[in-house]
């Protein structure tokens, strides 16, 4: 298969590079220091799964370079999305077709469908944890390493299935998706009670959750969450909020958020769409989320000084 990715960190550089690594042509666009490790050093991935060390990439800034491709990974941060767009165009074959695979619910790939069309989008949640230690060097902080995609229609289809296939023989564990749209729910109404939680309080997940006050933020995040995705047509089971805190009581005490540790670096934060896009879509549907509006105006001064041109 030809695949193309733009964006080579934590997600795009893991998944391009693995599925590199099992015989597929693989495409990154890239930029600056990113675009010289790759054409010199290459991509490097340390990894529970095992290392990896491609010396050989194809890589360029230019989308027309690379050419048309079966599949384009699209994992740019959410708030690169637009600057990223028109590239996706150029880089994609006849029956070509985008994976996205940002957080932030089921708006990124709606942007991507409005940009290339929906017939010609697929949407995705990534599972991993891996983040850019240095241009071209990955670092991999668990096994977990999977995704899951699906078409935002709904149902099954055929590229979906075959992608999967492929992705799984590459030591991805990908997973077909009837409903992405709820999936994708799913995943923003945990990171918003993960991410809000944490980078609020400056502190790991095991901190947090370890007070009555704690536990209640963590509640009130993910409840109001699954109140707009349920708001929003998705399909979460009525248990879905008690699952959801089980599984956050259970994370490694250490664990914090990519939102805090782009916090913690004076990094852009993905808050716009994470809590933001929570607030807004609540606005739009009347609904009441006063935990994640309070979370959202503690972080957003935050995330409006680092996006602020220097
Ligand atoms: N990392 C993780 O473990 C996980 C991340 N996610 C989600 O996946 C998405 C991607 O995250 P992540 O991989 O961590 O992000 P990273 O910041 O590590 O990687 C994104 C890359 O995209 C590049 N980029 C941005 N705009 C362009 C452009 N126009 N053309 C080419 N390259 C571009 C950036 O390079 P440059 O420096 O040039 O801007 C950067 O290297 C996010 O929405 C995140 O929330 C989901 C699950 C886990
Ligand atoms: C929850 C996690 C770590 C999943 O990989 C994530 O996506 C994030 O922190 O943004």
């Amino acid at each position: 298969m030809r695949i193309g990715v733009v964006g080579a960190g934590g997600v795009g550089g893991y998944f391009g590079a693995r599925l590199a690594a099992a015989g597929h042509d693989v495409g990154f666009l890239v930029r600056g220091a990113q675009l010289t490790a790759l054409r010199t050093t290459g991509i490097e991935i340390h990894s529970p799964r095992g290392n990896l060390h491609l010396t050989d990439v194809r890589a360029s800034d230019d989308p027309d370079e690379l050419g048309a491709h079966d599949v384009v990974l699209f994992a740019v941060k959410a708030y690169a999305i637009d600057g990223a767009l028109p590239a996706l165009q150029p880089l994609l074959g006849a029956d070509g077709f985008v994976v996205s695979l940002q957080n932030g619910g089921v708006a990124p790939a709606e942007r991507v469908a409005a940009a290339v069309g929906v017939e010609r989008t697929v949407g995705g949640a990534a599972y991993i944890s891996c983040h850019l230690r240095a241009p071209g060097v990955l670092e991999h902080h668990s096994p977990l390493a999977g995704m899951e995609i699906g078409e935002l229609g709904g149902g099954s289809s055929a590229r979906v299935e075959e992608f999967t296939e492929r992705a799984r023989d590459a030591d991805i564990d990908a997973v077909a998706a009837p409903d992405i749209r709820t999936v994708l729910w799913q995943k923003l109404a945990f990171i918003c009670g993960l991410a809000g939680a944490t980078a609020s309080s400056r502190h790991p997940i095991g901190e947090v959750r370890a007070t009555e006050a704690g536990q209640r933020l963590l509640r009130g995040l993910v409840s109001e969450a699954a109140a707009v995705a349920r708001a929003d047509g998705a399909a979460l089971a009525d248990d879905f909020e008690d699952k959801t805190l089980g599984l956050l009581n259970r994370l490694d005490p250490g664990m914090r958020s990519s939102l805090y540790e782009d916090l913690a670096h004076g990094r852009v934060l993905e808050l716009d769409s994470l809590h933001g896009e929570i607030v807004r879509r609540a606005d739009a549907l009347g609904l009441d989320v006063p935990v994640t509006r309070t979370v959202y105006a503690v972080l957003e001064p935050f995330a409006r000084a680092a996006a602020a041109p220097a």
